[in-house]
């Protein structure tokens, strides 16, 4: 009996030789990079090195000048973010994204109808045992939640949505060091469960803690692709592509 090798499982995301302009600035000069099945990614490098371009590009926020964004094989690049995002890609942007007029449990109810058609991944109640704070606030408005707080919201309504990769820019900015814990153990619960992650963040501990893959963007390029000890190993590139 024959045994044929299995053929290796091609990756979630394939960013190949993506471009990005704004006005005449090139700021995406060819980035590469992969994000297998159940992986997280960390997109390091310094203030303006064109992470979140990258993550917008992406998205479809940014029109890429160039270059495909494959998911599972199909290229994604030039459409709309609403298409991105219903081809299983989310998005929690650096500005917290909340519906301010409605309360809480309102907000989470529009991320379970914007949810792809798959089987329900994710419930309400558990976005609360996530975030307990959340169901504390659960009847609160939006608009009157601390930033972390809708930080945590609007985590929890992409979640909802289904997403095969969730992007999240620079989630733990200006929160304080417990809640940095709780989206950090979040975002490993989120792996746990099968979903994939490209995490875009400044403090180097917790990408290099939570990351399965890191990745480091300089001069509109990726400079180096490889694993958290691989870059530990490597103090001249951290020195050479980050403020450390
Ligand atoms: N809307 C815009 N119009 C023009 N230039 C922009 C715009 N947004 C970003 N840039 C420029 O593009 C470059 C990359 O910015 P980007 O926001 O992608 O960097 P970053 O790595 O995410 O850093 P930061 O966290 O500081 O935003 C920077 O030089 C920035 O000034």
């Amino acid at each position: 009996m024959s045994t044929a090798a299995t053929p290796a499982q091609a990756p979630l995301l394939q960013v190949r030789d993506l471009h990005a302009h704004y006005g005449k600035s090139h700021i995406l000069q060819g980035v590469n990079f992969e994000v297998g099945h159940n992986a997280v990614i960390s997109l390091l490098g310094r203030n303006g090195s064109g992470r979140s371009t990258t993550a917008r590009a992406i998205m479809g926020l940014v029109p890429p000048t160039g270059g495909q964004v494959l998911l599972d094989g199909r290229d994604l690049a030039g459409q709309r973010p609403f298409a991105v995002s219903r081809a299983g890609i989310a998005f929690v942007p650096e500005e917290r994204e909340v519906f301010a007029n409605l309360s809480v449990d309102e907000n989470l109810q529009m991320g379970m109808q914007r949810a792809r058609n798959d089987a329900p991944q994710w419930t309400v109640e558990q976005m609360f045992d996530f975030f307990p704070r959340l169901k504390e606030r659960r009847n609160t408005r939006a608009g009157n939640l601390s930033g972390g707080e809708q930080q945590m919201l609007t985590i929890c309504r992409s979640l909802l949505g289904n997403p095969r990769l969730i992007l999240i820019d620079e989630p733990t900015e200006g929160l304080a060091p417990k809640i940095v814990t709780v989206v950090g153990e979040t975002i490993q619960e989120i792996h746990r469960r099968g979903v994939s992650v490209i995490l875009i963040e400044q403090k180097l501990t917790i990408a290099m803690k939570i990351s399965t893959g890191v990745c480091l963007l300089g001069h509109g390029q990726i400079v180096f692709s490889g694993t958290p000890d691989e870059l530990g190993e490597n103090p001249q590139l951290l020195k050479d592509w980050l403020a450390v």
